[in-house]
């Protein structure tokens, strides 16, 4: 069995990877972990996510438990997640990284790192919006510059980033397949007397309220008609399922970053 670290294993994403790993076939939870001072350590992760005990207590921090797994699954905060990479590429354990918020300075220290240690890094495990990204990629090379690009994406209201990681990458992928970059054509905020819209940008909105699990849709508005592109949460099972088909996939591979269009086969579609 391949043995699992569950980082931030009280949160609500961490929960469900012990509810993924434990139904796994090839993973077992090994070990769990929790920030410094969270009221969750000392109980048992199983009480916690699973309805029974299973053994396993929550630790403070990765170094108490590093030599315990095969590979750490991590949905966290960006800050942590850039420490325990730091970790895993000294002990060249694998890392599953499905936190947001990652700069562009922790995404060239995390190619750097991994050359130390094997890594999948994706902003969305879920298999569907991998399909999404692939097929707004092409919709936008089809469709070309005569369609404007807006992206809306609502999430619940714990979540700390904005604009989604997923957001950001449906935003860079458009962006691709007009042969534009993000960073240049992208519009995050639109306030008072703004002007008419610029050609070629692409917008993308926040929306944070009660409990919506997460929600993409991408605007393609054209002369007289638009395609909407959207994909709908309704739990958060099947990004803690494709974080664990990542966790079962990576183990065993060369060092390097991977992403899920990795893991699920799509890099050539
Ligand atoms: N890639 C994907 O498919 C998905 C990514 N996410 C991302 O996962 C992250 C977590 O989301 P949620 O579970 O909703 O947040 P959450 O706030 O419920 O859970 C995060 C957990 O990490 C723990 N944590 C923070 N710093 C830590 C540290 N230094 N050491 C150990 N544990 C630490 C917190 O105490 C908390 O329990 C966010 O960045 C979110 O955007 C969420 C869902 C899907
Ligand atoms: O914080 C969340 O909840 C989610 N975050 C990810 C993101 O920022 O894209 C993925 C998913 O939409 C849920």
């Amino acid at each position: 069995m391949i043995k699992v670290i569950i980082a931030g294993a009280a949160g609500r994403m961490g929960q469900r990877i012990a509810h993924m790993v434990n139904i796994h076939p090839q993973l077992t939870i090994a070990a769990a972990f929790e920030a410094e001072g969270n009221p969750a350590i000392g109980r048992d992760v199983g009480e916690l996510a699973l309805g029974q005990k299973n053994g396993v207590l929550i630790e403070p921090g990765l170094e108490s438990v590093i030599d315990k797994g095969d590979v750490i699954i991590d949905f966290t905060f960006h800050a942590a997640t850039m420490g325990f990479a730091r970790i895993a590429a000294k002990k060249n354990v694998a890392m599953v990284i499905g936190t947001t918020g990652l700069t562009e300075e922790n995404l060239a220290e995390l190619a750097e790192l991994a050359k130390n240690f094997p890594c999948v890094q994706a902003p969305n495990m879920s298999v569907c919006v991998n399909v999404l990204f692939k097929l707004v990629k092409k919709t936008a090379a089809i469709l070309g510059d005569d369609f404007d690009i807006e992206i809306v994406e609502a999430h619940h209201n714990k979540k700390k980033d904005a604009p989604s990681g997923t957001a950001l990458k449906l935003g860079e992928l458009a962006a691709e397949g007009v042969n534009r970059k993000l960073a240049e054509v992208g519009v995050f905020e639109r306030n008072g007397i703004i002007g008419e819209r610029k050609a070629g940008e692409i917008g993308i909105s926040t929306i944070r309220a009660a409990d919506i699990v997460g929600e993409h849709t991408v605007y393609f508005a054209g002369p007289g008609e638009r395609i909407e592109l959207t994909h709908r949460a309704h739990s958060r099972d099947h990004f803690a399922k494709g974080a664990t088909t990542a966790a079962a996939w990576l183990v065993g591979r060369p060092n390097g970053i991977y992403t899920m269009f990795d893991v699920l086969g799509l890099q050539d579609l």
